[in-house]
């Protein structure tokens, strides 16, 4: 069985990375990182890895063609095995892919701005969290670690990619979130907007790559209490954000400080949330992922 050791480090994320296996594989590795207000805590949470990778797989399972090949596999080493996955080395078309079902985060300033997100004319009166129906749209090109992405307009992927190219990605992209959607609210989940990353393979085919459908990649809100004109609580991520901002944590989210470490019941409850969005999104018992 190798270690990680034995394996290239290749790419590094804000809370994973990517190692070299052979000509045809990588392993992607989902770390207990977890980042917040554009910071990466000094606090992990327990299984956050596992839970990611296993709500990965599950969407794998249904959404193809797509860039895994194994993920529980010899070849993992066993420091990351559950939390890491084989997957076959892609030709990266470099763009964020996002579909947005509701309107939040950089969509929404995007559209108090200027009545619009990536050159999408929306109606006027939307407020925060109002639902899009249809779905957009909204490319980014990918920021270094620590930037935030730039909201590009379909024209700007179409004279870099190619108009077919960037209709697959865009068509692909609404076909993909727009399924997920609709199986997340009746699950009593609110998947508001993703983001793809997709690869072409020898082919020239178009292939899902990177993670799906996680709550690093995706906003998930409790469908019960949604209620527009307000910021929805992130499904996942509202204890440590609701600690961060509180008093009891000392720290000033406008200095250029790094957040303080979270309190044992704060990575608890974040823990646990995350293995509940789990379980009600896959009907699966997180207790029975490779166990
Ligand atoms: N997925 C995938 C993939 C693939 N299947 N083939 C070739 N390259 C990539 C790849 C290379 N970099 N990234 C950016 C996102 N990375 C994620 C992991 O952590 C580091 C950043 C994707």
């Amino acid at each position: 069985m190798p270690t990680l050791a034995d394996y290239q480090h290749v790419a590094r994320g804000k809370v994973r990375d990517l190692y070299d296996v052979d000509d045809e594989l990588l392993l992607f590795v989902a770390s207990d990182r977890i980042s917040a207000y554009d910071h990466i805590l000094s606090s992990e949470i327990p299984d956050k890895g596992r839970v990611l990778t296993a709500m990965s797989v599950f969407w794998f399972e249904r959404l193809t063609p797509n860039h895994l090949v194994a993920f529980d596999d010899p070849r993992i080493p066993a420091e990351v095995r559950g939390r890491a996955l084989l997957v076959r080395k892609l030709q990266m078309v470099d763009v964020e892919c996002v579909a947005r079902g509701y309107l939040t985060g950089s969509g929404m300033a995007d559209y108090q701005a200027t009545g619009a997100v990536c050159g999408i004319e929306l109606p006027v009166g939307l407020v925060e969290a109002s639902e899009l129906d249809p779905p957009i749209f909204t490319p980014a090109s990918k920021a270094e670690i620590g930037a935030h992405d730039e909201n590009v307009s379909f024209d700007v992927i179409a004279a870099k990619h190619g108009e077919e190219l960037a209709s697959k990605l865009r068509d692909r992209t609404i076909e993909l979130y727009s399924e997920a959607r609709a199986y997340a609210l009746t699950r009593g989940l609110i998947l508001a907007d993703t983001k793809f990353e997709f690869g072409l393979d020898a082919s020239g085919e178009l292939v899902l790559a990177d993670e799906v459908f996680t709550p690093d990649s995706s906003r998930y809100w409790p469908a019960e209490g949604y209620e527009p004109g307000r910021v929805q609580p992130s499904f996942d991520k509202q204890y440590v954000r609701d600690w961060l901002t509180s008093d009891a944590s000392g720290w000033d989210r406008k200095s250029d400080t790094p957040p303080p470490p979270l309190p044992a019941d704060v990575v608890e409850a974040t823990r646990n949330r995350y293995v509940e969005a789990y379980e009600r999104l896959t009907g699966r018992s997180f207790a029975d992922w490779l166990a």
